[in-house]
């Protein structure tokens, strides 16, 4: 397949061919029903239910330790459920073949905590993993691909060839991003995109994601504890405690929430600060 026909495909997948997506897909992207999570009797999720909708960026917020990883690696299929129902373009998961599974996997980008790009590799060889894994491409535009995913996420040329370790925090990001934008995905999971960055990079990354969302038509969950992120970003927020989706809207729905956990976290000073100054402080 050369390049030309990846794009188009991707961009029909997308719907950037004058439909909504692939013809007769939810508007849900993602569906969770009635969802139990156990490491032996350690339960983590019990009757969860979450719908992810198409093009949005939901963030994904909760207390540490309670299961926001879990359900990203549940959702991926890369953790056991004990009992619920995981839907994703339409299709429940568990009735899907392996083939099946692999051309749903292509559809999906997974950005895990810290970036975890492979420190041997250089950032162009770290991009191509997934490429060379999913398609058969010649060398050349392998490195052609490659360079365009470095440039879509503001990434100079010269990074191509460098290894995590030369790079600055912000750029692993980027770097990570870049790797999980190379398939032309539909959806990206990011998991603490912003954590360990500076102010002003956590806003420059979240700009990122809000064009990427716009030009690519990408849906996004966003696994995050920054409230920045939360107000700038996220179209919903979705809220995990007591083991389920115990809220799910806006930020006005948050705020609303009589729930003890959610009113500490978007009563608390810094969240008070944020909404009172109406803007993100971090640009100075
Ligand atoms: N493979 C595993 N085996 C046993 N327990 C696990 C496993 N993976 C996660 N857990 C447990 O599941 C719970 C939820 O973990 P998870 O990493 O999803 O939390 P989180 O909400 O993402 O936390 P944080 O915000 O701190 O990253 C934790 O108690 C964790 O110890």
């Amino acid at each position: 397949m050369g390049e030309h026909e990846i794009s188009r495909a991707a961009a029909a997948r997308r719907g950037h061919e004058g439909e909504p997506g692939r013809r007769g897909e939810p508007d849900a992207v993602i569906r969770v029903r009635d969802l139990k999570v156990a490491f032996g009797d350690k339960v983590i999720m019990d009757g969860l239910n979450l719908d992810v909708m198409r093009g949005e960026i939901l963030g994904f917020v909760g207390g540490s330790g309670q299961g926001k990883s879990v359900l990203t690696r549940t959702i991926l299929g890369l953790v056991r459920k004990q009992r619920g129902t995981i839907e994703v373009f339409g299709e429940n998961v568990d009735k899907l073949n392996a083939s099946q599974r692999r051309v749903l996997e292509r559809r999906f980008g997974v950005m895990f905590q810290q970036g975890a790009l492979f420190s041997a590799l250089t950032v162009k060889q770290n991009i191509q993993v997934p490429m060379r894994e999913y398609l058969k491409l010649s060398p050349d535009l392998l490195d052609e691909l490659a360079m365009v995913k470095l440039d879509l996420v503001g990434l100079p040329a010269d990074a191509a060839d460098k290894v995590p370790s030369e790079l600055s925090g912000g750029m692993i990001k980027r770097a990570a991003l870049a790797r999980a934008l190379a398939l032309d995905p539909e959806i990206v999971f990011l998991d603490e995109p912003t954590s360990g960055l500076d102010p002003i990079g956590a806003a420059e990354f979240d700009d990122l994601i809000m064009t990427l969302k716009q030009t690519l038509g990408l849906t996004v969950f966003m696994v995050t504890h920054d409230l920045d992120s939360l107000y700038d970003a996220c179209d919903r927020i979705a809220a995990l405690a007591d083991k389920k989706v115990i809220a799910v809207g806006t930020l006005e729905t948050m705020l609303e929430s009589d729930h003890p956990w959610l009113k500490a976290y978007f009563g608390g000073e810094r969240a008070t600060a944020r909404q009172q100054s109406g803007k993100r402080e971090r640009n100075g």
